[in-house]
């Protein structure tokens, strides 16, 4: 059991540092005060108990990963570099301190690898668990922003495309044959936020935006696009194996399957004609997805495709 709430911040303060050079007062006080640089890229995502993951099939160490992984994927969007997060986090009575030891150490872990400064957050009691986390980091000097690609342009893709949909659907059907879909699986438990792939997309001139891809491309294309734009997908867009083999089981499309997702946490972006080359040399998880158009819609050989992906009040 967590005895109380300073229980509770005792267990925060043995696994992160108080200390960051960015920090010029940390957890403890009402407020932390941060040393910032001239602009900030600021982002939060909530990652709830039944609604983005369960305890049954995520553990500890997987939550902890994940509330933080996806937030950081919101930075890599902007290209930019991470330096810190709040923590707020709600807690309930059916779980113990190891649990919460276990999934602070995880996510400890995770904030290691990028030197990020946890500099407070906030706890309460609550009917199920619940994460929120607000993070922040250093603008690059271009802004990655949506809403920025012509007609012509190329979109590109950096990651798997659906790997993450079908592990859900894996884990939530309880299926025997789980262990034949390991990239499923650990895509969904354990994504790996692209932030230096960020970074370096932010550094290319020609490219001309980037979003992540958090509620399936199907969704999220129109939303990175211009109004009055829309997608030629490749005709040669090849799914991930494991996507592929999903479908082939299930008789469903597998490229529609891709483009629905959901969680994918893939960087989505556009470049002039001219600077994919630069984009395919620098970048090697990356794949074409297709061509800007003038004609709003996602088509593939002229046909289109009417997909939706996710969205938390369409159920
Ligand atoms: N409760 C809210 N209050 C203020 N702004 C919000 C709120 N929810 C979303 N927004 C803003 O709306 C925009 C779109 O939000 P959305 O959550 O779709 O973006 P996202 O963080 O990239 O997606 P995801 O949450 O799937 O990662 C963002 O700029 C976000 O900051
Ligand atoms: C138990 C369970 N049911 C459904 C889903 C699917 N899901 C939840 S949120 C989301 C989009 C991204 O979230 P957000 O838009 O909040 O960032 C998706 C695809 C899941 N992961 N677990
Ligand atoms: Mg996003």
């Amino acid at each position: 059991m967590l005895k109380s709430e300073d229980h509770f911040l005792e267990i925060v303060n043995s696994l992160f540092p108080r200390e960051h050079p960015h920090m010029v007062v940390g957890r403890g006080d009402d407020c932390a005060v941060l040393k910032c640089p001239a602009s900030l890229c600021m982002s939060s995502d909530l990652f709830l108990e039944d609604v983005h993951f369960r305890t049954r099939y995520f553990t500890p160490e997987d939550i902890g990963h994940k509330a933080l992984a996806v937030n950081l994927s919101d930075l890599a969007a902007g290209g930019a570099r991470p330096l810190g997060f709040n923590l707020n986090l709600i807690w309930p009575v059916y779980l113990d301190e190891e649990f919460c030891r276990s999934m602070l150490s995880s996510m400890a872990e995770l904030g290691a690898k990028f030197k990020l400064a946890l500099t407070g957050g906030d706890l309460s009691f609550g009917k199920s668990l619940g994460l929120a986390v607000c993070i922040w980091g250093k603008s690059p000097a271009r802004q990655m922003l949506r809403g920025k690609a012509e007609p012509g342009d190329v979109l590109f893709v950096v990651g798997k495309a659906g790997l993450a949909a079908c592990g859900l659907s894996l884990l939530e059907e309880n299926d025997p044959g789980l262990d034949r879909y390991p990239e499923c699986v650990a895509q969904h438990l354990r994504p790996r936020p692209l932030v230096r792939e960020g970074q370096v997309l932010a550094g290319i001139e020609e490219v001309k935006g980037l979003m992540d891809v958090s509620d399936g491309l199907a969704r999220d294309l129109p939303r990175f696009c211009r109004r009055g734009t829309g997608v030629e997908i490749c005709s040669d867009f090849r799914v991930h194996p494991e996507v592929a083999f999903f479908c082939r089981d299930r008789g469903l499309d597998p490229l529609a399957t891709a483009l629905k997702g959901g969680e994918d946490y893939a960087l989505l972006g556009a470049c002039t004609r001219k600077g994919w080359d630069t984009v395919k040399k620098k970048i090697l998880d990356c794949r074409r997805l297709g061509t800007v158009t003038d004609k709003p819609g996602i088509f593939l050989q002229d046909r289109e495709l009417g997909l939706k992906g996710f969205d938390h009040f369409e159920k």
